[in-house]
């Protein structure tokens, strides 16, 4: 068997079922001492560090003036890829720019009676930073992430996007994503990578602006300078690894269940791919197809190791205890492979994405329709959502009250602050509406 096989009817059968998925859910704190003091290292010597840590992990010949990648070589980049897939990267990005241009928010202001303003100003912030993964020596370069953390920052509005990404062992950066970068008119992309990278834009060095925002999947020396910067800089989220359930009934497909099951095996060990479902036929050949599939797939590794430990075709007695589980998981990717997925939307309360019916596969989303790829994982969709244009945005709060506004409420708000035993905020509000 590819996965396990297990059932759920109860909350004893969660108890069970949280407990196997447990060590997946802690965060991992292994490399905090290293990451630690790079980021100490960064702050005090600059490129310096940049290039010390570049020349020891990813390019041994690098040199400070290689961190900054001429607008020339983004260029040729966008001429040296070829046309069609140029036109599919274009097509993604004018999706994904259509899908967040639907989430601006917009600055409101509300005149009250006497004279009072309230409101709430919108704004980007000033200068976001970019970071897409390096990939297998830059060659599985992770296009659709630039895009999914590029285009909300730009239809956010934010002026100044710092783009971050490892070199490969000549120093140079994968076409692919200069040309990415390129077709999203991005002009400033460094070559430099892991915690060291992340400290860059965090701090400033001599050739890396310091940002507000730092956004980007990575590896977990990515993950963990993120995680100990946050709060000194504003972060998207540290995403674990990727995640799908699928919810299925005997309407579906055992080859596709296993397909979608694969695709997100392949990122990661990991990674946890979980069908649920109460046709026990389906469960079984769905445990067929994964073997068949897995022999036929490059990334078979990876995916047998994801499957082996974090994999699981789960029975249960109907589709509704089978949604119930799933509000349990809260995944990062939910698929309802049922006959009438609309039906059992308003059941679907924690999911970073919900893919509906058997004709959407999650890679639609991962690539192509409009919704952002980074979502929440390991149980955080309980509570957090997609990334969006609003990780680039800040809100900032309007007061303007009036005479009239202190005359008719100074004396609730002096009592209120001395409930606190706070004077002077009461004495602040009374020296207006005692000169009135
Ligand atoms: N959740 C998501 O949306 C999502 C999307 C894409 C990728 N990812 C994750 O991002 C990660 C990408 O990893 P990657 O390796 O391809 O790219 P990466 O850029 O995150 O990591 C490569 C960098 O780490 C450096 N490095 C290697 N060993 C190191 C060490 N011992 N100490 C410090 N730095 C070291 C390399 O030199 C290189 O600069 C994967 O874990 C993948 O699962 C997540
Ligand atoms: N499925 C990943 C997020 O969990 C995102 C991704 C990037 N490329 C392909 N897939
Ligand atoms: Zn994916």
């Amino acid at each position: 068997m590819t996965c396990r096989s297990l059932t759920y009817s109860s909350a004893q059968d969660w108890a069970a079922i949280r407990a196997w998925l447990a060590p997946r859910t802690e965060p991992d704190t292994s490399v905090e001492g290293p990451v630690r003091e790079i980021l100490q290292e960064v702050q005090q010597h600059g490129d310096a560090t940049l290039v010390k840590y570049t020349q020891r992990f990813d390019c041994p010949d690098f040199q400070a003036h290689m961190l900054a990648v001429p607008q020339e070589q983004i260029e040729a980049a966008v001429q040296e890829i070829p046309a069609e897939d140029k036109r599919i990267i274009e097509e993604a990005a004018a999706n994904i720019r259509d899908y967040h241009a639907k989430q601006q928010e917009n600055s409101w202001f509300t005149p009250q009676s006497g004279g009072t303003i309230l409101g709430q100003i919108v704004r980007p912030v000033d200068r976001a930073g970019l970071y897409v993964p390096g990939g297998q020596g830059g060659d599985t370069p992770l296009l659709s992430s630039l895009l999914m953390n590029a285009i909300p920052a730009q239809v956010a509005g934010v002026g100044d996007i710092s783009l971050v990404t490892p070199p490969r062992v000549d120093g140079t950066v994968n076409p692919y994503i200069l040309c990415t970068a390129g077709i999203l008119g991005l002009d400033r992309v460094f070559a430099v990578g892991s915690a060291w990278a992340v400290a860059a834009l965090a701090f400033g060095t001599e050739t890396l602006p310091c940002v507000d925002v730092i956004a980007g999947p990575g590896n977990i020396f990515v993950a963990t300078a993120k995680r100990l910067l946050q709060g000194q800089i504003g972060i998207d989220m540290v995403a674990g690894p990727s995640e799908i359930a699928i919810v299925a009934d005997a309407s579906a497909s055992a080859e596709r269940l296993a397909a979608d099951m694969l695709s997100q095996a392949e990122h990661d060990p990991l990674a946890s791919s979980i069908l649920i479902t109460d046709s026990q036929d389906l469960l079984q050949t769905t445990q067929q197809e994964l073997e068949r599939q897995l022999a036929e797939l490059p990334r078979n590794t990876i995916a047998r190791q994801s499957l082996s430990d974090w994999g699981a075709c789960i029975r249960v007695p109907d589709t509704a205890t089978g949604l119930e589980l799933a509000n349990r998981l809260a995944p990062e990717h939910l698929e309802l492979c049922l006959e009438s997925p609309w039906q059992w939307i308003d059941q679907v309360h924690h999911a970073g994405a919900v893919f509906l019916g058997h004709s959407t596969p999650e890679p639609v989303g991962d690539y192509f329709a409009g919704p952002n790829h980074v979502l929440p994982t390991i149980g955080t969709a309980r509570f957090s959502s997609a990334l969006s244009v609003q990780n680039f945005t800040k809100k900032t709060s309007l007061i303007a009250t009036s005479d009239a506004y202190i005359q008719e409420h100074g004396a609730k708000i002096a009592r209120m602050a001395r409930l606190e035993g706070l004077e002077a905020h009461a004495r602040s509000v009374e020296t207006r509406y005692r000169c009135l």
